[in-house]
């Protein structure tokens, strides 16, 4: 199914588990401004939705995608955290720099939740250009920032069942 036929912001409060005693850190990345911070609005207001208290929302910025997954380790080290949500947007210019910038990340992450006991949530956009990325963040095919908080927090419960 493609995102063109699945809404990114739909969830359903009430099958959720209980977020309130959870801890999360965003990291976020400062390429294409404009739609990262639409993503990050989207998954801390969802967060918040699901009962995380604001206080347990931990944010850093990173100059790039491909600093995501540094910054998500240099979270996962020194904070508290259950999950980290990785927001970046990767927009194709006139090079194969999109396709190194989005493997890196994407292996980043990956090994991210290799070595990590607490998951590394990909809301990264990956997109030919920026009306789809605006289409993701909060346009026609919903939030990707919303989808990302969603499965952080099914994560973090699924870490948590687990650990019993
Ligand atoms: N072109 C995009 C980039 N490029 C920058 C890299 O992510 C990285 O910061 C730089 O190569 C220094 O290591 N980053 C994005 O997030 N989105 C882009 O479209
Ligand atoms: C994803 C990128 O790094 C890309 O936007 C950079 O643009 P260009 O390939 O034109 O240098």
């Amino acid at each position: 199914m493609a995102t063109a036929n699945k809404n990114l912001s739909n969830y359903d409060k009430n099958t959720m588990p209980n977020a309130s005693q959870m801890r999360f850190g965003i990291v976020v990345s400062e390429w294409n401004e404009e739609i990262t911070e639409g993503l990050y609005n989207g998954a801390y207001e969802t967060l918040v939705d699901l009962g995380v208290l604001p206080d347990n929302i931990v944010r850093e910025n990173v100059p790039g995608s491909f600093e995501l997954p540094f910054g998500a380790k240099l979270i996962l080290e020194n904070d508290k955290v259950d999950a980290v949500i990785a927001i970046g947007v990767v927009i194709q210019g006139e090079t194969k720099h999109f396709d190194f910038v989005c493997h890196g990340v994407t292996q980043g992450i990956v090994e991210l939740n290799h070595h990590y006991s607490a998951p590394t949530i990909f809301c990264v956009l990956t997109d030919m250009n920026i009306e789809q990325s605006r289409a993701r963040s909060g346009g026609e095919h919903g939030n990707k920032g919303v989808e990302a908080a969603v499965a952080a927090v099914k994560m973090v419960d699924l870490c948590k069942r687990k650990a019993r």
